[in-house]
């Protein structure tokens, strides 16, 4: 039975996060953090790589699917319902506020007559490859194995058999079973086991405590909700970091070797993904994100990586996890990420603006962030003319693309900006010129006046969706010919069913991968704001609805559409979608952002 990306729906901590199917199967989380080891990767394998199946018991070998699935309310609680030919059951998956060791809680709830059930549990450590020593303590079910182990806790009998333990039940209406699963370091003994009831009391007020923050007051609110209430989800609490999702390697182009690692913190997604949350009001979590760069980048200018560990760590060194099949045989499967040790010129001008949209809203300035800031200028100043990987981390040759180059515009112009508006110090005089130095060269070399259009690097002729960021950024205005010219050519060029590609793959020359990938979402949502800013309002909302019924049926997007297969594809899910989506959103709402008080 093939689960698709969108059978999944998230469920998390703000530490960590598991994939719960349609079927009810647990089939990717990683304890304690986002990116440790798999407990259950069935996700890039099959169930010996280690799962938590809850269902309805059936006669064949399908499982039953889910006859409708939601989040209660604005949480990340998810109902998940059958309804069977003897009745229906509601089965509750959440993880709640970490106080000690982290769970995973499922309540299996009778809504109507009575249902006969399935559990099945397999754990295994280390990305699906341990299979760990099981014992009764306590009344309890423990794994250990290596570092990891884990405890159930349930009134339902479970039993031990050919390497799973698994439990047959009923539950009648309104009745209620809980499971409660908790990881902890093999050699601590047993943590609290948290009453599944509480915390499920607990993890609503949570929610709606961090709801009631919530400033987004424009169209297709409940959809922003959700997506806001996604970024929350992949922030890591602990540190202030923000992952870029909670998975790895689901893949870019089903079969392909367009595979990733997403659990760690990229300064471009974490800073985009504060911009958001920003405009919905959260200010809390800006706060902690610039705490969290502060300590990340501290040393020296030249030693600023693109991405970092949830805590700062600063080696993550790739690997291939070569046990593992692959989602639908999508391989290698690697964990890390080599693009770590990536030039990518385009965080600087993220960074940047992210810090000056913060100070705009009324976060309260830090002189050690400002000394950081000055630090990034001067690194940026002696750099910039430098080819680099760009924001699409390209796996083939450096080069000079003009999306690196504008965003390099953009560190410096914010830098003018926070002294003349915002009254910090420092040469802006020197910062100016630099500015109008890159404004030049790019609109000098980064244009083909002939297609009337930007290009991806200088010279070349492919075009680069991400260029549709420049109205956005402020480097040229929205009724500007060349910006005009630049969407249009997108249109034409990059467009296919309806969708933006970010470059053309075909021939590898762009990216040096092998292979295609779907049309990707961000550069879609990006599209549908140069529209809104260059007055094509309908054509915006076109696509906007187009892109709202990508969504999954819990609201989630991964990476990427792929339209020949209609399926969503890549790391699931994705901040990198769901960030656009909220500024699109506020775009067509007509409420006011870039460059200005986020308000929304
Ligand atoms: O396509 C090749 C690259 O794909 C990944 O990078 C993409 O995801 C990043 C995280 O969301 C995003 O910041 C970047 O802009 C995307 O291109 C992967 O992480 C890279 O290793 C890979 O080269």
């Amino acid at each position: 039975m093939i689960m698709r990306i969108e059978d999944y729906a998230l469920i998390g901590d703000m530490q960590s996060g598991a994939l719960v199917g349609r079927d009810g199967s647990i089939d990717w989380l990683c304890l304690p953090r986002f990116d440790s080891p798999a407990c259950f990767a069935a996700l890039l394998g099959d169930e010996a790589n280690g799962h938590w199946l809850i269902g309805p018991a059936s006669p064949g070998r399908d499982r039953p699917m889910a006859t409708r699935r939601r989040y209660r309310g604005d949480t990340l609680i998810l109902e998940t319902e059958w309804d069977t030919p003897t009745g229906t059951v509601r089965l509750i998956d959440f993880m709640p506020p970490r106080h000690t060791a982290p769970d995973v809680v499922r309540i299996v709830e009778g809504v109507a007559g009575s249902v006969a059930m399935n559990m099945e549990l397999r754990v295994r450590f280390d990305y699906g490859r341990i299979v760990p020593w099981a014992r009764r303590v306590d009344g309890h079910l423990h794994a250990v194995g290596g570092p990891d182990s884990v405890w159930l806790s349930s009134p339902v009998e479970v039993v031990g058999r050919g390497l799973a333990h698994r439990a047959r039940f009923t539950v009648s209406q309104g009745h209620r079973l809980p499971f409660v699963l908790a990881w902890h370091p093999s050699h601590e003994s047993l943590p609290p086991l948290p009453d599944a009831f509480t915390q499920l009391t607990d993890t609503e007020l949570e929610w709606a405590q961090w709801m009631s923050r919530f400033r987004y007051s424009g169209r297709w609110r409940d959809e922003v909700a959700r997506s806001a209430i996604t970024l929350k989800a992949l922030t890591y609490d602990p540190t202030g970091a923000i992952v870029a999702a909670p998975t790895t390697s689901l893949p870019e182009d089903i079969g392909g070797v367009r595979n990733w690692d997403y659990r760690y913190c990229w300064l471009r997604d974490a800073t985009m993904t504060l911009e958001a949350l920003l405009t919905c009001g959260y200010a809390d979590e800006a706060r902690a994100w610039r705490e969290w760069l502060l300590r990340t980048i501290a040393g020296r200018p030249q030693d600023l990586q693109i991405m970092y560990g949830l805590a700062g760590e600063r080696r993550l060194f790739e690997w291939e996890a070569d046990w593992l099949a692959g989602y639908e045989g999508s391989q290698p499967v690697r964990i890390g990420n080599a693009a770590v040790n990536q030039l990518q010129l385009d965080v600087y001008g993220e960074v940047m603006s992210a810090l000056h949209l913060a100070a705009e809203a009324g976060l309260e300035p830090d002189p050690h962030a400002w000394a950081i800031e000055r630090k990034l200028l001067d690194f940026l100043e002696s750099n910039w003319q430098e080819p680099d990987e760009g924001l699409w981390e390209v796996r083939g040759p450096r080069r000079q693309f003009v999306h690196s180059k504008v965003m390099a515009w953009t560190a410096f112009d914010r830098a003018v900006r926070l002294v003349d508006e915002l009254g910090r110090r420092g040469p802006v005089a020197k910062w100016r010129e630099l500015r109008d130095r890159i404004h030049a060269e790019v609109c000098e070399k980064g244009f083909d006046p002939e297609r009337n259009t930007f290009t991806g690097a200088y010279g070349s002729r492919e075009l680069d969706a991400a260029l549709l960021i420049i109205p956005q950024t402020g480097f040229l205005p929205p009724d500007d010919p060349r910006v005009i010219g630049t969407i249009e050519a997108v249109q034409r060029e990059l467009m296919r069913d309806g969708f933006v590609l970010r470059y053309p793959t075909e021939g590898g020359t762009v990216d040096g991968l092998p292979g295609h990938e779907g049309a990707f979402l961000a550069c879609s949502f990006w599209l549908v704001e140069a529209l809104t800013m260059i007055g094509r309002r309908d054509e915006a909302v076109e696509l906007f609805e187009r892109l709202l019924d990508l969504r999954n049926d819990v609201g989630l997007y991964s990476e990427e559409y792929d339209p020949r297969y209609k399926r969503l594809v890549g790391n699931f899910p994705q901040a990198f979608s769901h960030v656009p989506m909220i500024h699109a959103a506020c775009a067509l709402s007509g409420t006011i952002r870039r460059g200005s008080i986020v308000r929304c």
